[in-house]
């Protein structure tokens, strides 16, 4: 299974003046974590880190000490996570039918999860990692005014792994370069093109490392993690 990595975003919302994915936990940085469970994926063999040329030492020397036995491969970035994907999967290697893209930040994702999502990207053409919404979520105007509260029984937040055909994601990324959707998951661009996209339960640890109360709460989860010697069998969450 291919895996991309984008992680060449700016980490504006973690107020910080380099790729929060340089960021340290436990005295490491934010995406050796994220790397560790793709070398620790029984189906992953081949990884993609999409990347800004600013970032490319630091990561490659990243890389370096982890002496990963799992090929990888640095692909230039874009403006944004959109972009990013799309030159992505312009570099995967001829042989790869299915992909796996991961977001760098979402370093707590475990082994079991990447490889759940593998298995069932086998069987299926396009799939998400995600979790059943738990706080009741209102839709508001520009005004602030509520408009909606849909009913929560059918709503999932959205995580990664998400998985598909590559070259149905292919069409998609570039149907949506013609029409000018700008979304903010792959998913969304399968959904656009009336292609299914199936759930994986995800797991309520896997958050976005986004601001700086998510580093925190990683670092927490992570602590706990290695306190108890769980190598992250993951928790698929409960509803
Ligand atoms: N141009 C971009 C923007 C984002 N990402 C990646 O997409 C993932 C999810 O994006 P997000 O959490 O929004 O990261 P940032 O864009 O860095 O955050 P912000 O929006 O706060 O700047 C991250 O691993 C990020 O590195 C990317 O590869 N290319
Ligand atoms: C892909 C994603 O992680 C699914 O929840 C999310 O959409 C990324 O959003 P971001 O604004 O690029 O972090």
């Amino acid at each position: 299974m291919h895996l991309l990595i984008p992680a060449a975003g700016m980490g504006r919302r973690m107020g910080s003046s380099r790729n929060k994915l340089l960021l340290t936990l436990l005295g490491k940085p934010l995406i050796f974590w994220t790397l560790q469970a793709a070398a620790a994926s029984r189906y992953i063999n081949w990884i993609g880190i999409i990347c800004q040329l600013e970032d490319l030492p630091d990561l490659k020397a990243i890389v370096e000490e982890m002496t990963l036995t799992k090929p990888v491969q640095f692909i230039q970035g874009g403006k944004t996570r959109q972009e990013s994907v799309y030159n992505g999967l312009q570099a995967l290697p001829d042989n790869a039918h299915h992909v796996l893209i991961h977001d760098g930040a979402r370093c707590l994702a475990t082994p079991d999860l990447l490889d759940r999502c593998a298995e069932a990207l086998q069987k299926c053409q396009g799939l998400i990692a995600a979790v059943p919404v738990k706080d009741t979520i209102k839709v508001v105007d520009r005004t602030g005014l509520i408009k909606d509260t849909p009913d929560r029984s059918h709503l999932w937040a959205a995580q990664t792994p998400q998985g598909f055909e590559v070259q149905l994601l292919k069409q998609c990324h570039e149907t949506g370069l013609k029409s000018g959707w700008v979304v903010t998951d792959d998913a969304a661009l399968f959904e656009k093109c009336r292609l299914p996209v199936r759930i994986v339960q995800g797991e309520e640890t896997n958050l976005k490392v986004t601001t700086p109360v998510d580093l925190a709460i990683a670092q927490y989860i992570l602590h706990q993690r290695q306190g108890t010697g769980d190598k992250g069998q993951g928790d698929k969450g409960t509803r």
